[in-house]
C-alpha cells in the first residue's frame, strides 16, 4: 500500500493510503488516525487497538475524519481509527444509470453482490470483514482487537458486519443506522439490485432480521436523532429494538432529541462512542 497524504493531529497522525484490492478488484483509498500511542507503538513494533468507522452514501474516507471532530478523544485513548471508502470505485466499476445518490458509487451497502453487473467490483462486505484488517495489521502499529461503527448506510454496514462476525469484534456502534433495510426504500432498491429480487437473500444483510434471530453477545449503543429527515422512512429504530426484544439482546437505543441526520449529530456524540469502545477494546 502507498501513503498519499500525512498531518499531524492531536500529536497523532491523520494518514491516507491506496493500494490495489484483490476483493474490489479496483484501486481503494482509506483513512487511517493513529494516536500519539501507535506512533509510539510503530517504533517498538507493538501495536495499538482500532475502530472501523463505515460512513454513509455519497461518502469517502474523508468526511468522518474531517467532520466528526473525533482525534482528541481517540488520541487520549488510545484508539486507532480506520475510515475506508463506501464503493468500489474507478474506471470500469459500474455505476447507477442515472447517477443516483443511493445506489452505485458511494453505496456499497458494505455487502457482497451477486447479480451482474456489480458482483465483479462490489463486495464491500469481504473487503471489510477481511482484506482490510488483514491490511491494516501486516502494514500498521494496529491490533487486531477492533470494533466497528457507522453512521446511515454505514450504520447499517456497522451492525450487520458486527452482529455476523461477533469473535471478531469487541462492540458496536452506531449513528442513525439503517436498522431494517429490506423493508426501507434505500434497502429495497440496493438489496434488489445488488442481490436480486429473492428476498431471502436479503434477510443475510439486514440488522434487525439478524438480531432477531440470534442474541448478541456483544456490546451495542445506537444513537439516533428524532429531528433527522429519513428516521420514519428510511432507518426503523424500532425495528432493531423489536428484533433485539425477540432475541433476549442487550442493546442502548438513545434517541437524542432536536438532532438530525448530519455530521453535526455525529461531532455531537462520537466521545460518547468512543469511550463506549474503550471499555471493550482490552
Ligand atoms: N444527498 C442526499 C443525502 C446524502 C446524505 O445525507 N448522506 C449522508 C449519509 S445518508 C445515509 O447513508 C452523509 O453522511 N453525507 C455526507 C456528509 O458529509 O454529510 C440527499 O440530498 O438526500
Amino acid at each position: 500500500m502507498e501513503q498519499i497524504s500525512c498531518a499531524k493531529v492531536f500529536d497523532g497522525e491523520h494518514r491516507q493510503y491506496q493500494h490495489q484490492s484483490s476483493e474490489l478488484h479496483c484501486q481503494m483509498r482509506f483513512a487511517v488516525y493513529l494516536p500519539p500511542a501507535a506512533l509510539e507503538a510503530e517504533k517498538n513494533g507493538d501495536t495499538v487497538p482500532v475502530l472501523y468507522w463505515l460512513s454513509g452514501l455519497t461518502c469517502t474516507d474523508e468526511n468522518f475524519m474531517q467532520k466528526a471532530g473525533a482525534f482528541r478523544v481517540a488520541a487520549e485513548l488510545g484508539i486507532a481509527i480506520v475510515a475506508p471508502d463506501t464503493s468500489p470505485r474507478g474506471e470500469g466499476v459500474p455505476d447507477d444509470e442515472n447517477g443516483a445518490y443511493d445506489f452505485g458509487l458511494g453505496a456499497g451497502f458494505y455487502l457482497n453482490a451477486t447479480q451482474a453487473p456489480w458482483s465483479t467490483h462490489y463486495h464491500m462486505y469481504d473487503y471489510i470483514v477481511d482484506e482490510l484488517p488483514e491490511l491494516i495489521e501486516e502494514n500498521l502499529p494496529i491490533s487486531s482487537v477492533k470494533s466497528i461503527s457507522g453512521h446511515s448506510m454505514g450504520g447499517h454496514g456497522a451492525l450487520t458486519i458486527g452482529l455476523k462476525n461477533q469473535s471478531a469484534y469487541c462492540s458496536i456502534s452506531a449513528f442513525s443506522p439503517i436498522c431494517n433495510p429490506m423493508n426501507c426504500p434505500w434497502g429495497q432498491k440496493a438489496f434488489g439490485l445488488y442481490l436480486g429480487n429473492n428476498q431471502a437473500d436479503w434477510q443475510a444483510y439486514d440488522a434487525s432480521v439478524l438480531l432477531a434471530k440470534e442474541k448478541a453477545n456483544l456490546p451495542i449503543l445506537v444513537d439516533q436523532g428524532d429531528a433527522d429527515n429519513f428516521l420514519v422512512e428510511q432507518l426503523k429504530p424500532q425495528a432493531l429494538v423489536e428484533a433485539a426484544q425477540q432475541s433476549g439482546s442487550d442493546i442502548i437505543l438513545r434517541m437524542q432529541p432536536g438532532y438530525d441526520h448530519s455530521y453535526y449529530f455525529i461531532q455531537s456524540f462520537i466521545e460518547d462512542h468512543l469511550r463506549f469502545h474503550a471499555e471493550s477494546l482490552v
